[in-house]
């Protein structure tokens, strides 16, 4: 048995689903592997009990823009029984690791470690120094961890110049790549209107106010997807929204009250957008269309976040000739014997995107193809040879980012592989 995958399963075996994610265990770990590879390391609590760890691996030139690598240590919940194998045994069964956190994202903070040593014993010397960063609470918005940590003067001092953080498995053989994501707009509704028998017609009821909202975002949804569905926009180019949850009724000991029309109806959506949508529309049409104060009805955002910086740009990485470590990349990729896709944009939200509000470049990658997305899934898994692959990806990339030297335009690697 490969004492990688050992190591991996170890750390899949760490409980930390949300939302009583056993981050010391995690930590502990993570700083003992750490050790066994010479890395500073330095624990970070914005929050107490919520540790990040900053592992740095200094390069010979400190002056130039540094590499950060990272990796969100929570994972999202389970129902047990509705998996095949145990989520937090990681159990190797025809050659796939069955975890939560397989894919999203203990595999690539594990990869990035392997990457490193491997490059340490085969002799590497980095150029510009490697961060590895290991946040926790990503999976609940990362307000005390990645977001409270771009505004540390840890991270002013680390002059960090490129971002790697998560991506998506992909179904064929080409790594997926994004540069930029959808942001979070998680929305509670609420519909209020007199009580009354329940046999009784009348106008301005709850539940009528909020059917009417309802009846109004699934329009908006359905058009957004018709755009998926005629291939005209990727998942990651329309608003999405999604209603999560449905609040309204009077309980009784058996259920519901069924002869008495509610006084309050609530309804919550999960509503993602991306950088290219016109937000301050959204905005208002859910204030005109979707809770208006003309149906008495009233909203507030449980998660929230602006598309753009503070100068208005929208959150984007570049991913042309003006951003060097794109080319870079790719062409580690590359070396390394894989391909990878057309650049899309992250359906979902990753930590990457408070990285690009501070106007650092990041790119969202994982190493996973030839598998089926199974994050936040039931029977989450990771190819045991993918998984291995994918530390030799990193290592490709590692020492490629490490040993660009800016001055030159050039890696020094590329360079040396020319002579
Ligand atoms: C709302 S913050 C993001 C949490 C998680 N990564 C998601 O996309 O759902
Ligand atoms: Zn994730
Ligand atoms: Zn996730």
């Amino acid at each position: 048995n490969d004492p990688s995958l050992q190591r991996f399963q170890q750390y899949l075996q760490i409980n930390t689903a949300q939302p009583t994610p056993k981050y010391h265990e995690a930590a502990d770990f993570i700083l003992s592997q750490a050790k066994t590879l010479s890395l500073h390391s330095q624990t970070i609590e914005f929050v107490k009990n919520k540790p990040l760890i900053l592992l740095k691996w200094p390069g010979t030139d400190p002056t130039l823009p540094s590499i950060l690598l990272n990796s969100h240590t929570d994972v999202v919940p389970v129902e047990p029984h509705k998996w095949a194998h145990p989520p937090f045994a990681a159990n190797i069964v025809n050659d796939n690791i069955y975890a939560r956190g397989s894919q999203d994202m203990k595999c690539v903070g594990l990869q990035y470690l392997e990457a490193v040593r491997n490059l340490k014993s085969s002799g590497f010397v980095p150029l510009r120094t490697v961060y590895i960063l290991f946040v926790p609470d990503e999976e609940i918005g990362g307000h005390d961890g990645a977001e409270k940590f771009v505004d540390s003067a840890i991270f002013d001092e680390m002059n960090v110049g490129i971002v790697l953080d998560e991506g998506l498995a992909s179904v064929d053989g080409h790594y997926r790549l994004f540069y930029a994501e959808r942001c979070p707009m998680w929305l509670v509704i609420k519909a209020v209107g007199a009580p009354g028998h329940g046999a009784k017609l009348y106008d301005n009821t709850a539940m009528e106010n909020l059917l009417k909202s309802v009846e109004s975002v699934r329009r908006f949804r359905a058009s957004q997807f018709d755009l998926v569905k005629a291939g005209l926009k990727a998942e990651g180019e329309v608003v999405n929204v999604n209603m999560v949850f449905l609040k309204a009724g009077t309980p009784s000991p058996t259920g519901f009250v069924m002869n008495l029309q509610p006084s309050e109806a609530e309804a919550g959506f999960d509503i993602r957008v991306p950088p290219i949508a016109d937000q301050a529309s959204l905005e208002r049409r859910i204030a005109e269309e979707w809770a208006p104060a003309s149906r008495n009805m009233t909203f507030e955002f449980k998660q929230k976040m602006s598309v753009y910086d503070k100068s208005g740009k929208p959150l984007l990485t570049a991913h042309d000739s003006s951003n060097p470590w794109w080319a870079l990349l790719e062409g580690a990729i590359h070396k390394a014997g894989r391909t990878f896709g057309k650049p899309e944009i992250f359906p979902a939200s990753t930590d990457a995107r408070y990285f690009r509000l501070k106007g650092v470049l990041a790119i969202g990658f994982s190493p996973m193809a030839n598998t089926p997305i199974l994050l936040h899934d039931h029977n989450e898994f990771l190819n045991k040879e993918e998984y291995l692959k994918g530390i030799e990806v990193y290592e490709s990339i590692i020492k490629s980012f490490a040993s660009f030297a800016a001055e030159t335009g050039k890696d020094e690697e590329a360079t040396k592989d020319e002579l």
